[in-house]
């Protein structure tokens, strides 16, 4: 059995997370995306960020349309940081799939060998790496030695998508619009609930 995981904070998902996982349908020989929305991001600040119950809300409503996008909760129910090693030992271990695949940013490539046990991840899951505006691939690549690793990361040929969570925040707070960077119903649901209105 394959898995192909997008996990991220979610805060608040936006197209660009929608954009990467649709290409990489297109792209490779996965049936579905689950999106994995973090319950305690480790490299963020985390009194910073919304509660689950509204950054899991947003996720149902961009993916709603979508029976090909799929979520789990997993990583919100689960004790502790959200750390990906974690969730990669749950779903070999304890739900017996063979091939995990994590759909990552280029940002998040860069920063992987920090993440907890880098080597065990790299070794045993494999990456799907989008293009990220402001991150060159190949400058990440020559940085650190991941050539161990080459026959499991794929640097997937996707157009660069300017879109982040951090600007949509900054956006909404400055009171400039945010659509066509969040699905209708997020944008709608944002307005509903008043978020992102202050730090
Ligand atoms: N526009 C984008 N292009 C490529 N990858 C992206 C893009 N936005 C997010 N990602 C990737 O999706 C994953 C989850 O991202 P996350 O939820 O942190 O969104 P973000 O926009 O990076 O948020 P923030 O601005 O708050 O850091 C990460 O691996 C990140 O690299
Ligand atoms: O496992 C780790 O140490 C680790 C450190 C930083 C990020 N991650 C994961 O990478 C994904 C994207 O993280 P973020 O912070 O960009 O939303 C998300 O699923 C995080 O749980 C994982």
């Amino acid at each position: 059995m394959e898995l192909a995981i997008l996990g991220g904070t979610f805060d608040p998902v936006h197209l660009g997370h929608l954009l990467i996982a649709e290409q990489v349908l297109n792209r490779f020989d996965l049936d579905k995306i689950i999106f994995m929305p973090a319950g305690v991001p480790p490299h963020k600040n985390n009194s910073q960020i919304l509660p689950s119950h509204h950054r899991l809300e947003m996720l149902k409503l961009a993916i709603r349309d979508n029976p090909l996008f799929n979520y789990s909760r997993y990583e919100l129910d689960k004790e502790g940081q959200s750390y990906t090693a974690d969730t990669l030992r749950y779903f070999k271990n304890k739900q017996g799939v063979d091939r995990v695949y994590f759909i990552i940013g280029a940002d998040s490539l860069l920063d992987i060998f920090n993440w907890k046990e880098p080597d065990y991840l790299l070794a045993n899951a494999f990456f799907i790496v989008a293009q990220r505006p402001g991150y060159s691939i190949d400058n990440i690549l020559r940085e650190n030695d991941y050539s161990p690793y080459f026959d499991r990361i794929f640097i997937m040929n996707s157009f660069f998508i300017d879109i982040s969570s951090t600007f949509i925040r900054q956006a909404v707070k400055n009171g400039d619009s945010i659509r066509y960077q969040v699905t209708e119903a997020v944008k709608n649901y944002i307005e509903n609930k008043k978020l992102y209105l202050e730090d």
